[in-house]
């Protein structure tokens, strides 16, 4: 109870940090995740393994709701996708690792890039052990790019329900693509 208390006071402060960061009033982003924003804390358990370089933990994804605190332990194997190339997220003690979701890239008209994430098995005789606590938007939430941002540059996203992108991300459980695509808007430039 108390970590998810005090993860949601973390998200907080970064949902209102990230608000300013686009000029926008300090609630701009929260007040868009529904009444209440939800959390779900998944843990994920990478077993001992004889043969890492044979298997890989969890196929390329981005989170789908606004963001996640992320808990790793100290063995490494998170790594993210950047300009063609995966970069490793190492393990830093008393650290989170934060990532943006796809709705707060849609949220903030594609200025907030969601993080295209995997992870793999480095060291194959000692398990690893994650926490992810996934802040998301209310399922009935209305998600779509805030209006500010829209008056320069058009809205490149799809108004929907967060239950859309739930249902859409599941329909196409970890095959490696975004759930952005399906709610792109065709590029009129
Ligand atoms: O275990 C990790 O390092 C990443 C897990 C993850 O990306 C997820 O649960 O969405
Ligand atoms: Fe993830």
């Amino acid at each position: 109870m108390d970590y998810s208390r005090e993860v949601r006071k973390l998200a907080k402060v970064l949902l209102a940090a990230m608000s300013e960061g686009l000029n926008l009033s300090s609630d701009a982003l929260e007040k868009c995740l529904g009444d209440e924003f939800t959390q779900i804390f998944l843990t994920n358990y990478y077993p001992p393994c004889p043969n890492p370089e044979l298997v890989l933990g969890v196929n390329s994804h981005s989170d789908r709701g606004a963001l996640t605190v992320l808990l790793q332990d100290e063995i490494g194997g998170l790594e993210v996708f950047n300009e063609g190339n995966w970069f490793e997220v190492k393990p830093l003690a008393n650290a989170f690792v934060i990532n943006v979701g796809d709705e707060t890239e849609v949220l903030s008209n594609g200025i907030y890039k969601s993080v295209a994430h995997r992870a793999i098995r480095k060291i194959g005789d000692v398990a690893r052990i994650t926490i992810a606590s996934f802040c998301n938007p209310t399922l009935e939430a209305k998600i779509g790019p805030i209006a500010e941002l829209t008056e320069v540059n058009p809205p490149l996203y799809k108004e929907h329900h967060f239950s859309d992108m739930v249902r859409y991300v599941r329909s196409r459980y970890y095959d490696g693509k975004s759930g952005l695509d399906n709610f792109k808007l065709p590029n009129k430039s």
